[in-house]
């Protein structure tokens, strides 16, 4: 271009500039021009994938009705700003959402895009009042937001009605449009940050039968499984179920529920990991009404105890409070308020498809935290309660003195003063306290655990009957086994007890230590004195067998109880003292003993070697244990956690008696392993305890893990909990140190199955095989002999074969059953992902070693 400088002033000017942009920019571009073709050419390929990609995920979308998913597909034009976006989900989001979506000063606006309307993210978790909107979340969030849903519907049904409705709803689940599956947009505004390109699929429902499917599978730890598309699958649990003032198919479901959430075995709240559950009940007003608590009774049980397994307070995964429909209602009036059952379900089931839906978009639970608490439905927030406050009676006296200690002047005062009895040492030679039962027993003496008390609420809500003042019974998960045929404890490999024959009871439910690892939650009453009363022998024999009985007979709609050994569980055989707390605490427990054997029921007493004068007091027992739940002072003050002062001494009075008693019964040390607690290095100290006693036998088990409070402040989690090939390599260290000393004994039988083997000494290694099993009836004749006798005299047959060491000791006439996910796979991985747990920890100790 030719320069003219004749031109005048602005003009001029003007033209000098503009030419100097021209060729700024042109030699701008000589010099940029391959790198703006690259640039220009990555975003040509970035946009075509993101096409692409749409294209994907609305052919995806496009499923037929069988599966339904929200998959962040927008209909509306994305809109300028953050207002506009509010304004779009107006008609596709229910009010709960609209808070999170409100628009934030931050909020810049989105530019209108052409192509595909489909936005590959999703809404960002809902806010909670005063929180701060989630950042972006980290790569292993995203797998953890990227799942699929599937819906239980479980139903029971007596007269079949139930069936039906739960049918109904499946279907309906699946074919109403305006319900659970909307279309859905979900713009994405600027201040929820980079999307995680999600879509969450409905799987076809599937419908159970309560009554047929195996409750194990479902109710003791939610399943886990990968959908077909490779996602997570999370699960949400529907359950429908007509009430019955009756035996109804509720009772065996129910009793399951409940059994999980106290098993000292399982976490309190297993199934916290589902999605999502509802309940909804049918019932009949007019002859079961509300006002005595029995219009839909049984879902207003279920729905409570799915609250406990959920989580509890505040915390269950309850999507949405009990529905309640009414078959029958009373009047038209009353027809008119709550509507017919239909309809009610139909109610019912709108609400629970927006909460899914907005557990799919959010992925989390909407709703109120009323909902959660169950406040309409159960009594979760008393679990709280009983857990959480401490009860009065449940206190120690050593507490006791250290309150009165704290207390002001006036309470000190009424202490002194107060009707309160005064601790009594039973163990005095001033004797034994006089009986309840009208023997001048003190009146000022208070009841163990009152009926009106916290302790009584707390052991019945775990299944506990308590019986008279002090005592209880419970049945044990063994012996539900062994009614299903799915094989015995321990004790039926290594002494013929078969779990089905077996009462657990106790008649002390006081005790005086508190065991890291009891599955007591707590709650049963410590002490070191014998301070209540005492109820008489005969009415604690009768009231345990009574309410022993009571309990089989809920079993019996338990899916897959064998009808023969239901009836034969009608004829106990042997009795188990090792429930909760202390047996030879209670006074009279030579006399319950010999009622025991006088109607030919076999003893396994247990104790806890801390009370050395009543064991030396003890009569005779079928088979007498003393718990050994470390070698070391120090060990058992931190595992059992003793009352008493001088508890090391007397656990070792307790070793010295056994040793003196091993010629008239049959002896056992039970050692309960607690790996990081009383494994390590303890093997020497073990078998200076064993050459102390000299037990008949020793039992050694891996701890099993209760998950209470009580365990959680002691610091024991999982990790504590020995593998099967543990608890061998420690016995047969443990062995090995024996034989090294010269102490005749030997591996005698296993039972993998419940993490026990038993070492027995060669008294009982006869003719070149072991004889750990009992003769029973010959123990009793020889006490009606009324001779003093020894163990020998009434040893059983030889072992079975099948328990001998190495066999795994699992009868093969009973079928063994692997939870889903517990077999020898799951055991397997589980193990694994152990060792590389403890490796971690190894490193890390060596690294700081370092
Ligand atoms: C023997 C019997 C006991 C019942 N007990 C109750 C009850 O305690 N509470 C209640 O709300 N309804 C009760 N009902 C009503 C049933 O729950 C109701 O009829 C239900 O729809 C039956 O469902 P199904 O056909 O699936 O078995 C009872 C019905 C019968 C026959
Ligand atoms: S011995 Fe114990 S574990 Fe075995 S069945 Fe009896 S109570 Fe249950």
């Amino acid at each position: 271009m030719a320069f003219d400088t004749e031109e005048p002033g602005a003009q001029a000017l003007e033209k000098l500039l503009a030419f100097l942009r021209v060729s700024d920019v042109i030699e701008l571009w000589h010099e940029c021009r391959a790198a703006i073709f690259v640039a220009v050419a990555v975003v040509i390929i970035f946009k075509f994938q993101k096409w692409l990609q749409g294209e994907k995920a609305s052919a995806e979308t496009a499923q037929p009705l069988d599966s339904v998913t929200i998959s962040g597909k927008a209909t509306p034009e994305p809109k300028e700003n953050a207002q506009d976006l509010a304004e779009t989900l107006k008609p596709t989001l229910k009010p709960t959402l609209k808070p999170a979506l409100k628009p934030t000063p931050k909020a810049s606006s989105t530019s209108p895009k052409s192509g595909p309307k489909v936005i590959s993210g999703h809404k960002k978790k809902l806010v909670k009042k005063g929180k701060k909107l989630r950042q972006a979340p980290a790569p292993q969030d995203e797998e953890e937001d990227d799942f699929d849903i599937q819906i239980y519907i479980f139903y029971t049904s007596l007269t079949g009605s139930t069936a039906q409705y739960a049918e109904q709803l499946k279907n309906q689940l699946l074919s109403d449009k305006e319900g659970i599956y909307p279309k859905f947009s979900v713009p994405t505004p600027s201040n929820f940050l980079p999307e995680v390109p999600i879509s969450r699929t409905f799987l076809p429902p599937q419908i159970h039968n309560l009554e047929e499917i195996e409750l194990d599978d479902y109710f003791v730890s939610a399943p886990s499984a990968t959908s077909k598309a490779g996602k997570k699958v999370k699960y949400i649990y529907l359950v429908i179920a007509p009430s019955y003032e009756a035996d109804s198919p509720n009772a065996a479901f129910l009793y399951h529920l409940q059994e999980t959430h106290n098993d000292f075995r399982i976490d309190t709240a297993p199934l916290r990991s589902l999605a999502g559950f509802s309940v909804f009940g049918f019932g009949d007003s007019s002859e079961w009404p509300e006002s005595e608590g029995k219009f839909c009774q049984d879902a207003v049980a279920i729905d409570k105890w799915l609250g406990k397994l959920t989580g509890g307070r505040a915390g269950s995964r309850r999507m949405f409070p009990v529905g309640m429909g009414d078959v029958n209602p009373v009047s038209t009036k009353e027809c008119k308020e709550s509507g017919n059952a239909i309809e009610k379900l139909h109610e019912w089931r709108i609400h629970l498809e927006d909460a899914m839906r907005e557990y799919a978009e959010t992925g989390e639970l909407g709703g109120g935290s009323e909902w959660r608490a169950g406040v309409e439905s159960g009594d979760e927030d008393s679990d709280v309660d009983v857990e959480e406050e401490p009860e009065k009676d449940m206190m120690d006296l050593e507490d006791l003195g250290g309150m009165i200690n704290r207390a002001p002047d006036v309470l000190k005062k009424t202490s002194t003063s107060c009707s309160a009895p005064l601790p009594v040492d039973f163990t005095t030679p001033a004797g034994k306290i006089a009986l309840a039962a009208g023997e001048g027993q003190s009146a000022s003496r208070k009841d163990m655990v009152p009926k009106d008390g916290v302790t009584y609420k707390a052991l019945t809500k775990q299944g506990y009957e308590i019986v008279g003042s002090h005592s209880g019974v419970k049945i044990c998960r063994w012996t539900k086994s062994a009614l299903r045929g799915r094989g015995s404890c321990y004790k039926f490999s290594f002494y013929g007890i078969k779990s089905h024959l077996c009462m657990e009871t106790t008649p002390s439910l006081s005790c005086s230590n508190k065991c890291v690892f009891c599955w007591r939650h707590g709650t049963n009453p410590v002490g070191t004195t014998w301070r209540w009363k005492v109820d008489p022998p005969e009415a604690i024999f009768r009231g345990v067998v009574e309410g022993h009985y009571r309990k089989i007979k809920m079993l019996k709609g338990v899916p897959g109880v064998r009808a023969d050994r239901f009836s034969e569980a009608f004829r106990i055989r042997h009795c188990a003292l090792s429930l909760v707390g202390e047996p030879i605490f209670y006074p009279y427990i030579n006399e319950f003993l010999a009622l025991l054997h006088g109607d030919g029921i076999s003893s396994f007493l247990v104790c806890n070697a801390q009370h050395p004068a009543q064991l030396r007091a003890l009569g005779p027992v079928t088979q007498l244990y003393v718990s050994i739940d470390a070698s070391n002072k120090e060990s058992l003050k931190k595992i059992d956690r003793p009352l008493h002062r001088d508890y090391w001494e007397r656990f070792q009075e307790c070793l010295d008696i056994l040793r003196e008693k091993r010629h008239k019964q049959r002896t056992v040390f039970r050692l309960t392993l607690v790996k990081g607690f009383n494994v390590e290095d303890e093997v020497k100290g073990y078998a200076d305890l064993v050459e102390r006693g000299l037990p008949c036998f020793v039992e050694i088990k891996g701890v099993t893990f209760c998950g209470t409070s009580s365990a959680g402040e002691a610091g024991l989690t999982m990790d504590n909990v020995p593998f099967y090939e543990e608890v061998v390599e420690f016995v047969e260290a443990l062995n090995a140190e024996l034989e090294r000393r010269g102490l005749e004994y030997g591996i005698g039988a296993e039972h993998a199955h419940s993490c026990c083997v038993l070492l027995a000494s060669k008294r009982f290694f006869i003719d070149g095989k072991w004889h750990t099993l009992i003769h029973y009836e010959r123990f009793f004749e020889l006490l009606k002999e009324g001779r003093e006798f020894g163990p020998e005299e009434y040893i059983g047959e030889p072992t079975p074969e099948w328990a001998n060491w190495g066999n795994g000791g699992f009868d093969p006439s009973d079928e063994r059953v692997y939870r889903k996910g517990k077999g020898p796979d799951g055991r397997a991985k589980a193990k694994e992902a152990a060792v590389a747990r403890r490796m971690e920890k190894e490193a890390e100790i060596t690294v700081s070693a370092w």
